[in-house]
């Protein structure tokens, strides 16, 4: 099993992470809470009232799972095409991979990605979602969970272990096809603007991986709404019965928009981040021969 990809896959995912974070709090925060009127407003609030550090809530545990999720991942990617067509990465320029395979390889991954991922994404949402200032007045009450780790316990403890899964079937719905667009778009855009059986140039992969954020950023937003409506819905104790009654009640309550909250700051986000990660994952691997 090819180990490159692993690893590449985890140092390009952590290098987007950390560039993506601040801009997925906002998001996150206009998904979830109905107390600020624009990405303008929350950036403001977020600051004047967390400082800088608010922007960064919640990235603990991405951080340190991001080694395990990405290269699992970009290896699940890339093994799943090798199974498919019998090339390895270093053959793929040369004999490149059907659509329909990069389709079915990127959609294996989405699908493999909700198990690894489910808890972790639940927790950053809890923890990006506490808008108590780090320096606390005296006397004002502690914010509900005091880091990951008692986050992790304390969901254990209140709601169970499938606690820990709630969303995980909104997060399996927007990750499986949007996934497989991701990787779609990426190839696609490389091969328009490169000759057959050449590299594309670093700016190729820039734009191609960015692009490919966005396109499959657009096509995940309404999922991702309902995703960390349900995944905050465990501690709200507002019982939704599942995806289409999350869906249902929040279009009634607050109109077909809802479904597009945080559509603006993720596509800001999912450029930088995914050009960042498209890059150092073609280069390291192409380092490694
Ligand atoms: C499939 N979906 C749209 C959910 C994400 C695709 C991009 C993944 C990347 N790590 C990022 O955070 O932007």
């Amino acid at each position: 099993m090819p180990v490159e990809e692993f690893v590449a896959g985890w140092i390009s995912g952590a290098l987007g992470l950390v560039l993506g974070h601040p801009f997925d709090t906002v998001k996150v925060r206009l998904q979830t809470q109905t107390t600020y009127r624009g990405i303008i407003d929350c950036m403001v609030k977020t600051y004047h009232h967390e400082s800088l550090l608010g922007f960064f809530k919640g990235m603990s545990f991405p951080i340190a799972s991001i080694a395990m999720v990405n290269s699992v991942l970009f290896g699940v990617y890339s093994n799943t095409l090798l199974a498919l067509t019998a090339t390895a990465h270093q053959e793929r320029r040369a004999q490149p991979p059907s659509y329909i395979h990069v389709f079915i390889a990127g959609c294996t991954r989405g699908f493999v990605q909700v198990y690894c991922l489910a808890p972790f994404d639940l927790i950053k949402v809890r923890l990006q979602n506490q808008t108590e200032p780090r320096a606390r007045p005296p006397g004002s009450p502690p914010p509900r969970y005091r880091g990951p780790v008692h986050c992790a316990v304390s969901i254990f403890q209140e709601e169970g272990p499938r606690g820990l899964f709630r969303g995980a079937w909104a997060l399996t719905l927007r990750d499986t096809p949007t996934l497989g667009i991701y990787f779609v778009t990426y190839e696609w855009l490389c091969r328009q603007s490169t000759r057959d059986g050449q590299d594309p140039s670093p700016a190729t992969v820039l734009v191609a991986g960015g692009f490919a954020g966005i396109a499959s950023w657009a096509v995940a937003t309404p999922l991702d709404v309902i995703k960390s409506r349900l995944q905050m819905a465990g501690l709200k104790r507002r019982a939704y019965r599942g995806v289409l009654d999350c869906m249902v009640s929040s279009a009634r309550q607050e109109g077909l928009g809802v479904f597009f909250r945080g559509l603006t700051i993720n596509s800001a986000r999912a450029f930088p981040v995914n050009a960042v990660t498209f890059l150092s994952y073609e280069y390291l691997l192409r380092s490694w021969g």
